[in-house]
C-alpha cells in the first residue's frame, strides 16, 4: 500500500464543521483511510495543509468542457439568438482534437481550482475520455444530442451515437469515467427520439441528462402545445422515472413551477444549478430554496465557458449564495453551509460520482484550499470564506482518486504551458474555419 498524508490543516467534515486534523489516504484503493489528529506524518506522500482547510474536491456538475475554446468569443446575447448565430456554426467545425485540446484547457483550469470531478455534455466522446484519463479527473460524460433542423435518420444517428458512447465509456479511465444519454433539452430533441432511446438508455443502464426549464422559450412552447408543464412532459417520455436504477438530472430548472420541483423531490430527479450562466443569458433566476427545501438533490454548474466565462466554482458558489437571496428576496435563503454542500456532496450526489466528503472511506478526492490570504483574514468561519471570499487561486493542492493532480499550485498530469499554447492555436484557427 502506497499511503499520501495531508498533515496539519483544519478539515471540512460532512456536517460541514470544521476540526484540525491530518488526512490519510490509500493511492492505490483511492480511499480515504483516516481522519485524525497527527497520523499523516509518515505517509509515502506527504501534502502539506498547515494554514489551510482540506475539503471535498468540487464537483462541476453541469458543462460543456471543450467551449473554453470558445471563451469570450461571443458575449452579451439571450440564449437561442447566442446559440443559433454564434456557438453552433463554430461547433460545426470542431475536430476531435480541438475537442481534446479544449478539454484538456477546462480540466487545467477545473484541477487549479479546486474541481476534481464534472459533468460534460458534448462531441467527440472519445477524446474527451482520453484527455479525462492523463489528466486523472473523475468525470460524468456523454454525447450531447440535438435533433431540430435535422431529418428522421440524422436524427436517429446522433441518439444512436449518443447510446453507444455511454455504453462503450461507462466505466473507463479505472472507473473514473462513468456516461450518461445527453439529449440537449426537451425543445431541441424530438417527442420520437425520447420515445426510441430513453428506453435504450435504462437497458445499457446510464441516466439521462438533460437541459430543462431554462429559459421561457424552453417552458411557453410545452405548455402551448402539449398542455403541461416540461418536467410532467419530461416524465411523460420515460425521464426522471423512480421506478428505474438510474438517477436522471436536469441543468438549470430555472423557470421550474412548485408542481415541478414537488416532482422532482417526489423522483429524486437532481438540478444542476448554474448561477453565472443564468445571469450572463438573463434566463432568470432558480427557486433554488424552495428545491433545497422540498429535498431535491442540487448540485452547482459552471455551464460552458463562453457563457460563464470560466470555471471557477468558488464564483460559482458565490453567485448561487447572492443569487438565492435575491430570487428569494430573503439574505438568509441559500446560506453559506448550503452552497458549500451544493459544490462538494450535493454534486457527487447529482452526477452519480463518488466523492464530497471528506471521512474514512470515502473517494479521496480532495481540495487543499489555503487560508493565509489577505482576502481571508481573519477566518472567523471557514464555510463562509469557501462561499463568499475564497477564489479557484487559493487551492494549493488537488488530489483525485487518491492520486496528486496539483502539488503547491503546480499541475502534475498536464503540461500548462502546451495546453495553453495548443488551445490558443486551435481556437483562432477554428473561428477563422467558421467566418
Ligand atoms: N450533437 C449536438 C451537440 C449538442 S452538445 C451540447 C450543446 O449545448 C450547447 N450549450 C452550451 N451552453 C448551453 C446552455 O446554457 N444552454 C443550452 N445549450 C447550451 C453547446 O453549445 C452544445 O452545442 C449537435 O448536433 O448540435
Ligand atoms: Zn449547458
Amino acid at each position: 500500500m502506497t499511503t499520501l498524508g495531508i498533515t496539519d490543516g483544519q478539515v471540512l467534515r460532512p456536517d460541514t464543521t470544521v476540526e484540525a486534523a491530518d488526512v490519510l489516504i490509500d493511492q492505490e484503493s483511492g480511499e480515504i483511510l483516516d481522519v485524525e489528529p497527527d497520523i499523516g506524518a509518515s505517509a509515502d506522500e506527504i501534502l502539506d495543509a498547515s494554514d489551510s482547510l482540506v475539503m471535498p474536491g468540487l464537483v462541476n456538475a453541469h458543462g460543456h468542457a471543450a467551449m473554453t475554446l470558445l471563451r469570450g468569443y461571443a458575449d452579451d446575447k439571450p440564449l437561442e439568438a447566442w446559440l443559433r448565430e454564434d456557438v453552433w456554426p463554430v461547433e460545426a467545425e470542431l475536430t476531435g482534437e480541438d475537442v481534446a485540446a479544449g478539454t484538456r484547457l477546462a480540466m487545467l483550469e477545473m484541477i487549479r481550482s479546486g474541481t476534481t470531478a464534472f459533468v460534460d455534455m458534448y462531441f467527440e466522446v472519445p477524446d474527451v475520455v482520453a484527455a479525462i484519463e492523463e489528466a486523472g479527473m473523475r468525470a460524468r460524460v456523454g454525447h450531447g444530442v440535438v435533433t431540430v433542423g435535422k431529418d428522421d435518420e440524422a436524427a436517429r444517428e446522433d441518439a444512436a451515437e449518443s447510446i453507444a458512447v455511454a455504453e462503450t465509456f461507462d466505466g473507463a479511465a479505472d472507473g473514473r469515467v462513468r456516461t450518461a444519454f445527453m439529449p440537449h433539452s426537451l425543445t431541441t430533441v424530438s417527442e420520437e427520439v425520447f420515445r426510441e432511446f430513453v428506453p435504450q438508455a435504462r437497458e445499457a443502464g446510464v441516466p439521462v441528462h438533460i437541459h430543462v426549464n431554462e429559459t421561457t422559450h424552453e417552458v411557453d412552447p410545452i405548455v402551448e402545445e402539449r398542455g403541461m408543464r416540461p418536467v410532467e412532459y419530461a416524465r411523460e417520455v420515460g425521464l426522471f422515472d423512480p421506478e428505474s436504477d438510474q438517477r436522471d438530472f436536469l441543468a438549470h430548472g430555472v423557470h421550474s413551477d412548485s408542481g415541478e420541483v414537488e416532482a422532482l423531490a417526489e423522483t429524486g430527479g437532481g438540478v444542476v444549478h448554474c448561477p453565472a450562466s443564468n445571469m450572463k443569458l438573463a434566463s432568470g433566476m432558480a427557486p433554488v430554496q424552495a428545491m433545497l427545501d422540498a429535498g431535491v438533490p442540487v448540485g452547482l454548474g459552471t455551464d460552458g465557458a463562453a457563457s460563464n466565462n470560466d470555471l471557477d466554482l468558488f464564483g460559482e458558489m458565490r453567485d448561487a449564495a447572492m443569487l438565492g437571496k435575491l430570487a428569494s428576496e430573503d439574505a438568509s435563503a441559500v446560506a453559506a453551509p448550503d452552497v458549500v454542500r451544493m459544490a462538494t456532496e450535493g454534486g457527487a450526489t447529482v452526477a452519480g460520482l463518488p466523492g464530497g466528503r471528506v471521512e474514512p472511506g470515502a473517494a479521496a478526492d480532495l481540495a487543499v484550499v489555503g487560508f493565509d490570504a489577505p482576502h481571508l483574514t481573519p477566518t472567523h468561519d471557514h464555510v463562509s470564506h469557501l462561499a463568499y471570499a475564497a477564489t479557484g487561486s487559493d487551492v494549493r493542492h488537488t488530489v483525485c482518486d487518491g492520486r496528486v493532480l496539483m502539488r503547491d499550485r503546480e499541475v502534475r498530469t498536464l503540461d500548462a504551458e502546451a495546453v495553453r499554447t495548443e488551445a490558443t492555436e486551435r481556437a483562432f484557427d477554428l473561428v477563422s474555419r467558421a467566418e
